[in-house]
């Protein structure tokens, strides 16, 4: 594999942390082109760059800048500062900048422009930022240039990318979406409406982002990523089965027409799904541990307790109501999850506000499907979401 460029959105993240991690163990493979944050964390997003030479920075909170720029000189006094893009159009610009490789690791719809701004310019991107695939729907799959264009890096596609090779795409017969069933499987629907922003932020199986945390314990986690399969794989939702693994070993699977079924398996660690991303068709040494079989382990699956969740049948029907119904999902949750975190909502009222907006949504589809719609039924959603909260 020849040198490749990456640039690397959401670097102070979950996802960008470990990205940089893997970069760094192979710096003859990748060279570091950029690296983007929100501006919470200017001191580590400076220790990154001295690390890395990261020759580009973008930083969406333009006022975080002069802090920034005091780290990198306490950092490495001297140095030549690097390229500071400002603003909330800062990672999009840095997105579209032509580099081999851009991994969104960005949390959130603010991921969708620079989503479109990588696939525009030609780049190869490894998705971790499912929800700008989600809203942006046909605007993001119409955007590849080849199927390949895109390389998932959640777990679960991830581990469907690969087992899709086992057979022909006409020999599928459907995707197995495994969940780990976040913090609260198995417990009673009235204690699971109390939970606390603490018991929703202690994901069983992985250490991740708190949405994308609090996205699990609610399964709409699992809601987004039967979008995000549907849209990836070209797959009906219909076709698409969840089921619940508790220990996230397996990380999905694909069922083909003669009973055969392709798992992917590894201890739960992102590492894994993002140096594939960063280095897809090619694989890189000793990423992460593998499974040992030489001790005893138990792999279990259940099926998912919908009535309880009932975030993953609200997905199947934001994408049979409408184009911009995907997108009125994941922005109703966003307000939903911001005010859970701040103590403002009870876990509860998640998936019923979402379930309650996406009722009073009127869709947008086929030819109409717009940016403009996407962004609009984005906007509207989170005022619906905050009426319906205040008028509980
Ligand atoms: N964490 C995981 O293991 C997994 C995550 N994912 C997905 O990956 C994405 C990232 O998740 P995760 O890493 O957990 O999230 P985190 O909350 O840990 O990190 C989010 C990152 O985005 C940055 N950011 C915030 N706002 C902006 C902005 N406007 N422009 C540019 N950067 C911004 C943050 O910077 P700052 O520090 O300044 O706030 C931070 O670097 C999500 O879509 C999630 O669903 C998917 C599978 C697994
Ligand atoms: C690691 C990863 O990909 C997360 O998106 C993960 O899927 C969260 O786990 P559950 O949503 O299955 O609880
Ligand atoms: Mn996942």
């Amino acid at each position: 594999m020849s040198t490749r460029s990456v640039v690397v959105l959401g670097s102070t993240g979950s996802i960008g942390t470990q990205a940089l991690d893997v970069l760094g163990r192979h710096g003859d493979r990748f060279t570091v082109a950029g690296l983007s944050a929100g501006g919470a964390n200017v001191r580590l997003l400076a220790e990154q760059v001295v690390a890395t030479r990261s020759p580009v920075v973008a930083l969406a909170d333009a006022a975080a800048a002069p802090a920034l720029r005091a780290a990198l000189a306490d950092l490495a006094p001297g140095w030549p500062e690097p390229e500071l893009l400002l603003g909330p159009s800062a990672a999009e610009e840095l997105a579209g900048a032509g580099a081999d490789v851009v991994l969104n690791g960005v949390t959130g719809a603010v991921g969708l422009g620079p989503t479109l701004a990588a696939l525009r310019a030609g780049s190869t991107l490894a998705l971790a930022n499912k929800e700008s695939l989600v809203i942006g729907g046909a605007l993001v799959t119409g955007a590849r240039r080849s199927a390949d264009q895109v390389v998932p890096v959640d777990s679960e596609h991830s581990a469907i990318w690969q087992c899709l090779r086992a057979g022909r795409r006409s020999d599928v017969r459907r995707l197995v979406l495994t969940a780990s069933g976040g913090p609260f499987r198995g417990r009673p629907a009235d204690e699971v409406k109390r939970a606390t922003p603490a018991e929703a932020l202690a994901h069983p199986t992985w250490s991740m982002g708190p949405v994308v945390t609090v996205n699990s314990a609610s399964l709409v986690n699992k809601g987004l990523e039967l979008i995000e399969a549907h849209l990836l794989f070209d797959v009906p939702v219909a076709d698409i089965t969840v089921v619940v693994h508790p220990q996230s070993v397996v990380h999905s699977m694909v069922e083909f027409v003669d009973g055969s079924t392709i798992a992917q398996a590894s201890p739960p660690d992102m590492r894994l799904p993002i140096a594939l991303g960063l280095s897809w068709p090619d694989r890189l040494d000793a990423v992460a541990p593998a499974c040992d079989w030489t001790a005893a382990a138990s792999w279990t699956f259940e099926p998912l307790d919908e009535e309880a969740f009932p975030a993953v049948r609200l997905a199947r029907g934001a994408v049979a109501a409408s184009g911009t119904h995907p997108a009125v999902y994941n922005a109703a949750n966003e307000e939903c999850v911001a005010a859970f975190l701040a103590g403002r909502i009870a876990f509860g009222d998640v998936v019923g506000t979402i379930e309650r907006v996406l009722d009073r949504h009127e869709g947008v589809g086929g030819d109409a499907l717009s940016l403009d719609a996407v962004l609009a039924a984005d906007a509207w959603a989170r005022r619906a979401a905050r009426e319906v909260l205040d008028r509980r």
